[in-house]
């Protein structure tokens, strides 16, 4: 049975970064591209980051049955929703192993699609004060950039990935992202235990 790592952390603690730094050192993992309704942004690339879709869309898909999680936020443009469908990108009954980033939230409801074990959760996390920087200095090279919704998903992260989730969802081992290579290290070192 293939394993999923599930990559997760509050805003601008470096997931995607980590992500694609995994993927360089472990080719062999499959991934899966999750779907949202949120506008493209500069540099991103349809079926890279994300498959962009519309609301309507969105519709049509909750009837197919094939919606793994959804999660829709409120922010300061309007709800957008993140999705995960199961779409025939990762066979769970496959050998191969997947790489995915999603928050608590979703890991929470892929756990139950797949069952507990298929999942392996990887929290990354940066101090508070860090983060906000790397976020606010990653805002500022965007064309138009959103400084509201930058502090939105600050504060939203208290809630949405608090120590009584955490502590539900039974995650104890945390992996720092203050230095990328040592992260990195700990990470794959995880990934090879498993
Ligand atoms: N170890 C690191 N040291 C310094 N900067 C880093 C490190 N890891 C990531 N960054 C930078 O921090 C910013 C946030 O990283 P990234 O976009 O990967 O975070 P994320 O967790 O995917 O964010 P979000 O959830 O908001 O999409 C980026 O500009 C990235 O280049
Ligand atoms: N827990 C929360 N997660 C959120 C919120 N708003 C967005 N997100 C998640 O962040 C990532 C990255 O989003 P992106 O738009 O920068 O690509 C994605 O997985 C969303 O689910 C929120 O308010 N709370």
């Amino acid at each position: 049975m293939g394993r999923i790592f599930y990559i997760m952390g509050k805003s601008a603690t470096g997931k995607d970064t980590v992500f694609k730094e995994l993927l360089k050192r472990r080719p062999e993992l499959t991934t899966v591209v999750p779907y949202t309704t949120r506008p493209i942004r500069e540099g991103e690339t349809d079926g890279v980051e994300y498959f962009f879709t519309s609301s309507e869309k969105l519709e049509q898909f909750k009837n197919s049955g094939k919606i793994v999680e959804l999660r829709t936020y409120e922010t300061v443009m309007g709800p957008w929703s993140y999705f995960t469908m199961d779409d025939g990108q990762f066979d769970i009954h496959g050998e191969g192993d997947c790489l995915m980033i999603g928050t608590l939230e979703s890991y929470e409801k892929m756990c139950r699609y797949y069952g507990n074990g298929a999942l392996v959760p990887v929290y990354i996390e940066v101090p508070d004060g860090i983060r906000l920087l790397r976020a606010v200095k990653r805002e500022g090279k965007q064309k138009n950039p959103n400084y509201r919704e930058v502090c939105r998903r600050y504060l939203a992260d208290e809630d949405d990935f608090s120590e009584e989730l955490l502590s539900r969802l039974r995650i104890g081992k945390r992996f720092s992202n203050t230095d990328l290579e040592a992260c990195l290290e700990e990470i794959l070192k995880e990934m090879e235990s498993h």
